[in-house]
Parts: C-alpha cells; sequence; structure tokens
C-alpha cells in the first residue's frame, strides 16, 4: 500500500470528515485572503470585497438514489455560483468522499479568477457530489448523475451556469447530465454542460486542453528564466489527466521526466523514465506505480533536485515544512490549490518562479468555452483551430500576469488574482452593484 493512499486509510470516517472539513475551510480563507490583498492592492473599495469574498449563490441537494441491490442511498451534493457579473458561471463538478461545502466555495472563486485571466465572459462556479465513485457501479453513476442535474435544474443552465467536469468525473457523466437536462427542458441543450464526448457536442482538443495549457506556461515561464527545455529535469506529481497528458507533453518536446508519482508513491530515474510505456500500463485512476518494486514517497520526490516540478494531483503538497527544501526553479501548478499561502511567500523569497494554478491550469476552462461556443454556433472546430487560439489566449495570460507581477512587484499569485479578479470588479461596478 503506497503513502498517501495508506495514511488515509488507517482514519475512521469521522476523522476523514474532520480533518476535510478543516481542509475545506483553510482553503476557502487562504482564497479570500489573497482576493482581499488583490482588490486593496488595486485600489477597490470594502465593499467589492464582501461582494466577492463568498459566492452569490450555493444549493445544497439531497439526491436519493436506487441502488443496485435495491436499496436507497441518500448523497449530498452542492452547486456554488461566485459571482455573475461577468457572465453565466463556470467550473466543474467533482465527485469525491471528503468534499465539503467550503472546498466548493473556494473552488467556485477560483473559477472566477481563471475566467477573469483568460478573459472568458464568464464568472465562476463548481459543483460536487459527496460519494466515492470507485465503488459504485456504473447504473448507480449514471442515476447519481441524473438526480443530482434534477436537483440543481433550477438554477443552472446555457445562459445561467454551464457545469464541466472535474476530479472523478468524465465525458460519460457530462452526456448523461446533458440528456437529463434536454429531457428537463423539452430540447436538446448541449451547451448545457462541456466536457462532452465528441459525438455529443464535445471539442476537439478538450481532453488534452489543460495539459497543453500547463506545457505552455512551462515553456514561457522557461524563457523567462533561461532555461532550456531541452534535457530540463521535470518532475510531475499526479499521473492523471493533467500529469499524464504533461508528462507525455514534456517527454515529446525534449525534457527528461525523471520523476512521475501517484496516490500510492512515486517512481524516480535520474536519466528519465519511459513515459509511453509507463502511460501504457497506467489504470483509469491515473495509478501505475504499485506495479514497481523500486518506489519513493511523494514527499521525497518533491524535494528531489530538479529543473521544473509540477504539482497535478491533490491541494496542500507544497506546506511551509518541505518549502524550504524544493530544488526546483520553476514550479508550475496543474493541481488545483498545490501550494499553502504560507509555502507562496517562501517560495518566491528563495527566487523560485511559481506559475500559480489559476493561470497555469486555465487551458481546460478556455477549451470549455470554446465548446460552448461551438455548442451554441453548431458549428465546430479543427484540432488545429482550437489549439492556436488555445496557445495565443495563454500566451496572452501568461504575460499579463508576469508583467504585473514584474511591474507591482508582488508574486505571480498575487499578480494573477490582480489580473482575474479586476474584470469581475469593474463588471459589478458598472452594472451598479458596488
Ligand atoms: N483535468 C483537468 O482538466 C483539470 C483542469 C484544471 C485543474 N485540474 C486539477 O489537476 C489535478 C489533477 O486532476 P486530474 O483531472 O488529472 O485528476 P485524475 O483523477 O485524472 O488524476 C489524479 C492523479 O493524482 C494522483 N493522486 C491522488 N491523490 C494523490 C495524493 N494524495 N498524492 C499524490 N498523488 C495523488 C492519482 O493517483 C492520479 O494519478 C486536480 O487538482 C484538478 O483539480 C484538472
Amino acid at each position: 500500500m503506497g503513502d498517501s493512499v495508506a495514511k488515509e486509510n488507517e482514519k475512521s470516517t469521522a476523522e476523514r470528515e474532520r480533518d476535510a472539513e478543516k481542509a475545506g475551510a483553510e482553503l476557502l480563507a487562504a482564497t479570500q485572503r489573497v482576493i482581499k490583498e488583490a482588490l486593496d492592492k488595486l485600489g477597490y473599495p470594502e465593499q467589492v470585497y464582501e461582494l466577492l469574498e463568498e459566492p452569490i449563490r450555493v444549493l445544497t441537494v439531497r439526491i436519493p438514489v436506487r441502488m443496485d441491490d435495491g436499496s436507497v442511498k441518500v448523497f449530498t451534493g452542492y452547486r456554488a455560483q461566485h459571482n455573475d457579473a461577468v457572465g453565466p458561471t463556470k467550473g466543474g463538478v467533482r465527485f469525491h468522499p471528503d468534499v465539503t461545502l467550503d472546498e466548493v466555495k473556494a473552488l467556485s472563486i477560483w473559477m472566477s479568477i481563471k475566467c477573469g485571466i483568460m478573459d472568458l465572459p464568464y464568472g465562476g462556479g463548481k459543483g460536487a457530489i459527496k460519494c466515492d465513485p470507485r465503488k459504485m457501479s456504473f447504473r448507480e453513476l449514471e442515476r447519481l448523475s441524473r438526480g443530482y442535474v434534477r436537483a440543481i435544474s433550477q438554477i443552472v443552465g446555457p445562459a445561467k451556469d454551464i457545469p464541466a467536469p472535474d476530479v472523478y468525473t468524465n465525458s460519460q457523466i457530462m452526456a448523461w447530465m446533458m440528456d437529463e437536462y434536454s429531457r428537463i427542458r423539452e430540447f436538446d441543450s448541449p451547451a448545457f454542460i462541456t466536457g462532452k464526448p465528441l459525438v455529443l457536442g464535445g471539442s476537439r482538443g478538450r481532453e488534452t486542453a489543460t495539459a497543453k495549457g500547463v506545457t505552455i506556461c512551462i515553456r514561457e515561464a522557461a524563457k523567462k528564466r533561461g532555461i532550456n527545455l531541452e534535457g530540463a529535469r521535470v518532475i510531475v506529481q499526479g499521473f492523471g489527466n493533467a500529469g499524464g497528458y504533461l508528462a507525455k507533453f514534456m517527454h515529446d518536446a525534449g525534457a527528461k521526466v525523471i520523476a512521475i508519482s501517484d496516490a500510492y508513491g512515486a517512481l524516480y530515474d535520474p536519466n528519465g523514465l519511459d513515459i509511453d510505456y509507463l502511460l501504457d500500463r497506467r489504470d483509469s485512476f491515473g495509478t501505475v506505480t504499485p506495479l514497481f518494486k523500486n518506489t519513493i514517497t511523494n514527499k521525497e520526490m518533491l524535494e528531489l533536485d530538479c529543473d521544473i516540478l509540477v504539482p497535478a494531483a491533490v491541494a496542500n503538497q507544497i506546506t511551509k515544512e518541505n518549502a524550504p527544501n524544493i530544488k526546483a526553479k520553476i514550479i508550475v501548478e496543474a493541481a488545483n490549490g498545490p501550494t499553502t499561502y504560507e509555502a507562496t511567500k517562501i517560495l518566491t523569497e528563495r527566487g523560485i518562479l511559481l506559475v500559480p494554478d489559476v493561470l497555469a491550469s486555465a487551458g481546460g476552462v478556455t477549451v470549455s468555452y470554446f465548446e460552448w461556443v461551438q455548442n451554441n454556433q453548431g458549428y465546430y472546430w479543427s484540432e488545429e483551430e482550437v489549439e492556436r487560439k488555445l496557445e495565443e489566449m495563454m500566451v496572452r495570460a501568461f504575460e499579463n500576469v508576469y508583467q504585473t507581477a514584474q511591474s507591482r512587484k508582488v508574486d505571480m499569485r498575487l499578480a494573477a488574482y490582480m489580473v482575474g479578479v479586476r474584470k469581475m470588479a469593474e463588471a459589478a461596478r458598472f452594472r451598479g452593484w458596488v
């Protein structure tokens, strides 16, 4: 049994719930702190913060599901809409046993910031169901997904709030949700949700979009630091959708991926790992390390000597405890919230260039936006067109955040929040809300 999973299994359900509540509350508090700092730096009055510190709307729902053995299980679901001054809200739906309302609120705020940085016509939203999809059958997952859409249908829609995939949800779940919404509304509504299968109006390039966006940020950050990607030593934490594709793109770009990890441990080879082989052996949950004997822990991996470190797994991985020992020159956050508030300050003081999650992982929502545009137009783009537009928008966003950090003498996270929050604050002001 690997490091993170073994530790989790030792805990009782009550302990896990307590830990999750605490982690969710900390995530929300840290997010609010950066929003406040960004608004203060930009000179906005207190009432703008009061509007943006919490979502404008949060719905908690109970979803009864008939299980395969005939029993009924009742699940809790959430949908948080952070702010709709700019346009409809947008953000994924997460299926996870430890998800909390505070975490969903924080994630909805991050979505607003991401949409602001990428200049998308959206505010942020996020949804979740507290469940463990790994322990449910295909049909149970379908009934749960449809039940969730029925429960939130009043507050979502193509011009209101547009869901998407997130942790442990995928294109099949998006397809069930789109079908249920279309049945309720009595017309086909592909623009209700993004991340759908191609045959149901999904966009080309959506599956690889997050990793593509992270790759562009790595390339731009490496240029700023004079690091040649050819032969650069890269470490990727997490080997799922984001981490797996990212490792592949780095490998294809000529970098040396010297370590990767999953929830069970990490693989390390200073000469570079065979990424194609590892991707072939990986299961659908992004697990590969249990197949190997000589593994190290995630904790050990994060502190290895390297040029570029990409956390692409879960939150709170770089903390004030390990930040002083990180040896990377550049950290690019593919995961949401992998670095704590204190750790960000330590890394910045140490001169490490940290490209924050709200910028680095915004490729996913950007191509989701492309999907929504295509659905609304009924006209579909080629993969080349999607990639060209993503490239253009990511480079512009990176440069905007980097220049803000330089000119305002702030770290890249605060700069990203300053860029991301401005459009929302201005839209709210023009509407006469604040
Ligand atoms: N997929 C996207 O489009 C997208 C977009 C934006 C942000 N993200 C963020 O990227 C991260 C990864 O998302 P994903 O879609 O690749 O998920 P995924 O479920 O496909 O993969 C997650 C990977 O992380 C590993 N992992 C899980 N718990 C771990 C732990 N405690 N320690 C180390 N590794 C662990 C898993 O084994 C797996 O390899 C998340 O933080 C997610 O919010 C993803």
